[in-house]
């Protein structure tokens, strides 16, 4: 489980990595972005899996979210994979189109051709890094929550839902809350998964929270100004799913906000601030 150290910068009292390593899940190279506070040189730290959106890599919210202040101040370490594989032999939608193939890797394990061969995000995120990041940094597994963004607010909240017990606390902004019903998830589930629907089902978190919701609180940002609200995100169907299977949300309907990063520094220090209340409740 070698790791490649790529890039370091001292950042508010801590440090700001840019990791790589080989990986099983997706067998290529797999990248990743890590900012321990100045509290992990004396312990275990709780940590925060961001999952990014379409388009991203891991540079995208470890230069554009300012989160690192708030992480420095609560000791809380931040991890940011890429969004797909990524290589020479790694299939990309046949059109180049942004939201299939590199970058848009949806966090599922594909089961169809061409992807399957290396598109397993899901085991990447939810199995493998887990391991990589307890093998070299001071992580305190007890205490990991999933965030994300869009594509990535999808990944946070299906994965969370699925996998409670290594992500106990998840928050989102923007998220694709019913892939299976909207044109982004649609596209990408017929090409990673196939088309049947009990499969979709298995990724989606408006399905999924019906069927298994969790004991956590979640938390979701949504900007009303987002251009993508209507058709793609829905917000309002992961709500009305929540709210008749007893999941507990918080969703924030934020005014005047849109779909980029400025949305999301803007409110990152409180979804910071949501996971460890969440973690100190249990
Ligand atoms: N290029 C696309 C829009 C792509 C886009 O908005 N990507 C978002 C995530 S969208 C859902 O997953 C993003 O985070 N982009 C990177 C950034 O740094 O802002 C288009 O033209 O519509």
């Amino acid at each position: 489980m070698a790791l490649t150290q790529i890039a370091a910068a001292k950042c508010f009292g801590g440090q700001q990595l840019v990791c790589e390593h080989d990986s099983d899940a997706c067998g290529v190279t797999m990248r990743f972005g890590l900012y321990l506070p100045p509290q992990a040189e004396h312990g275990p730290c709780p940590a925060i899996t961001w999952l990014s959106g379409l388009t991203c890599t891991e540079q995208n919210f470890i230069t554009k979210a300012g989160a690192q202040r708030a992480a420095a101040e609560l000791g809380v370490i931040l991890v940011a994979p890429d969004t797909s594989p990524r290589g020479p032999n790694v299939a990309d939608a046949p059109d180049g189109a942004y939201d299939l193939g590199l970058g848009a890797g949806f966090y599922v394990n594909a089961t169809a051709q061409p992807y399957a061969a290396h598109y397993h995000m899901e085991r990447y995120v939810a199995e493998e890094l887990p391991m990589v990041l307890a093998a070299h940094f001071p992580l305190d597994r007890r205490r990991h929550g999933l965030s994300g963004h869009s594509m990535g607010g999808h990944g946070a909240l299906t994965l969370h839902l699925k996998y409670p017990d290594i992500f106990r606390s998840v928050s989102a902004f923007a998220p694709i809350v019913a892939p299976a019903q909207v044109p982004w998830g649609q596209k990408a589930f017929s090409a990673y998964l196939g088309r049947d629907p009990e499969v979709w089902a298995d990724h989606d978190a408006t399905a999924l929270v019906t069927r298994q919701p969790t004991d956590a609180a979640i938390l979701i940002d949504q900007g009303s100004d987002d251009p993508f609200l209507t058709e793609q995100l829905r917000p309002d169907l992961f709500a009305a799913a929540c709210e008749a299977a007893g999941q507990s949300l918080t969703l924030r309907h934020q005014p005047g906000y849109d779909h980029s990063y400025y949305f999301v520094a803007s409110f990152i220090d409180d979804h910071l601030r949501h996971h460890l209340a969440a973690w100190q409740r249990r």
